[in-house]
This record gives C-alpha cells, sequence and structure tokens, in this order.
C-alpha cells in the first residue's frame, strides 16, 4: 500500500479474514513427442489479490503483451514472478491491471516443468472489493478494471473466487454445478484456468 502512497492498513478489509490463501504443487510432464503442445494452463487471470509463483529451469509460462502478444517468461534462478490477480485490478480500478498469462508446454520443453504458485486472495466475507483512494497522479492513470465479456471482473470477492475455481477444475463443475457448467460449456464466459 505504501507504493501506492497509501496508508499501510488501507487493505486490511480485504487482507483480513478467514484465511484463504493457498499453495499450489504443479508438476506439468515434457513435451517428449513434439506435439505442438501438451497439457498446460489456457489463458487467464489469477482472481486473487497477488500470485507469487516459484518455476523450475523448465519454462512453459507465458505473459500476454498489448502490442506484442505471448512472451515467455523466462525462469531466473532463486527468483519468484509476481502476478497482479484481478482483485488488485478491481481495488485500483485498473491503475494496476491482473496480468493475463499461460502455460504451453511446446515442443521445445521436453523435461517436466514444476511450479509453485502461492495464492494471496481477498477476504470472502466482503460483499464487494473497496476502490482505494489512489493519490491524484495514480488515479489519473487508472483506466477502470477490464470489461472482457469473456471473463467479468465479478467485485463481489467470493463470486469472483467461485468464478475461478468453477473454470479451473471442470470435471468437477460438470458434476456438482451442472447449471454453471452449461454456461461455461455454452457462453464459454469462463476462460480455462488452473486457478
Ligand atoms: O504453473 C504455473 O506456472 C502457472 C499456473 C497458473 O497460472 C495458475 O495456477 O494460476
Ligand atoms: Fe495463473
Amino acid at each position: 500500500m505504501g507504493a501506492l502512497g497509501l496508508p499501510e492498513d488501507s487493505f486490511d478489509a480485504v487482507l483480513s479474514g478467514v484465511p484463504r490463501d493457498f499453495l499450489k504443487l504443479a508438476h506439468y510432464p515434457g513435451n517428449t513427442d513434439g506435439a505442438p503442445e501438451r497439457q498446460g494452463v489456457g489463458p487467464h487471470k489469477d482472481s486473487d489479490i497477488l500470485t507469487l509463483l516459484w518455476q523450475d529451469e523448465t519454462g512453459g509460462l507465458q505473459v500476454f503483451l498489448e502490442g506484442k502478444g505471448w512472451i515467455d517468461a523466462v525462469p531466473l534462478k532463486n527468483s519468484f514472478i509476481v502476478n497482479v490477480g484481478e482483485t488488485l485490478e478491481l481495488a485500483t480500478d485498473g491503475y494496476l491491471t491482473a496480468d493475463i498469462h499461460q502455460v504451453v508446454m511446446d515442443a521445445r520443453h521436453t523435461k517436466s516443468r514444476y511450479s509453485i504458485p502461492y495464492f494471496i486472495g481477498p477476504n470472502l466475507d466482503l460483499k464487494e472489493i473497496p476502490i482505494l483512494s489512489l493519490p491524484k497522479e495514480l488515479k489519473d492513470q487508472a483506466r477502470g478494471p477490464a470489461t472482457d465479456p469473456m471473463n467479468p471482473l465479478i467485485r463481489n470477492p467470493g463470486i469472483n473466487t467461485m468464478k475461478g475455481r468453477l473454470r479451473s477444475h471442470l470435471g468437477t463443475t460438470e458434476r456438482f454445478y451442472p447449471g454453471h457448467y452449461k454456461i461455461i460449456k455454452e457462453k464459454g464466459i469462463i476462460a480455462s484456468s488452473a486457478y
């Protein structure tokens, strides 16, 4: 919050409440037969506040840059990737934007990829994510949250988190939330994701 020119406690309401952070251990099998693509993670934004992501030296993670397309997030030893999540995009009214990323195990990646994302999530009991009162010079640069009809950013953190979970685990969604599954399949409004 200090980096945004705000008091350190400005985001306490979003960070408080029952713990809802989680850590995932991911394994993507290597692409050993030269197929154009093997199992990865489809393009998505993380729905949380921030993600701290450790990846091994295999590579496979890509970030979408406007005007440039997909670029490799080349592994840097002893470093973490920090993804801005949808919650921060909503809270800063689009001053910070959640990055669109994917994992593509193309023919370059013959070895298994291991990654450990740590998702820092919002208080699920809040009714809505508040908009932070950014200093004028930052506020002037805020473009408003993205309005992609394929991935609506929902201000209620419980519903937005649920959106992320449903699209991540389509098999479970089909079995226990058949109505939601139908919407995802028919309208495609929730892109594929691991989160
Ligand atoms: O495994 C990775 O490197 C990224 C996974 C990811 O983007 C996610 O789980 O949200
Ligand atoms: Fe992600």
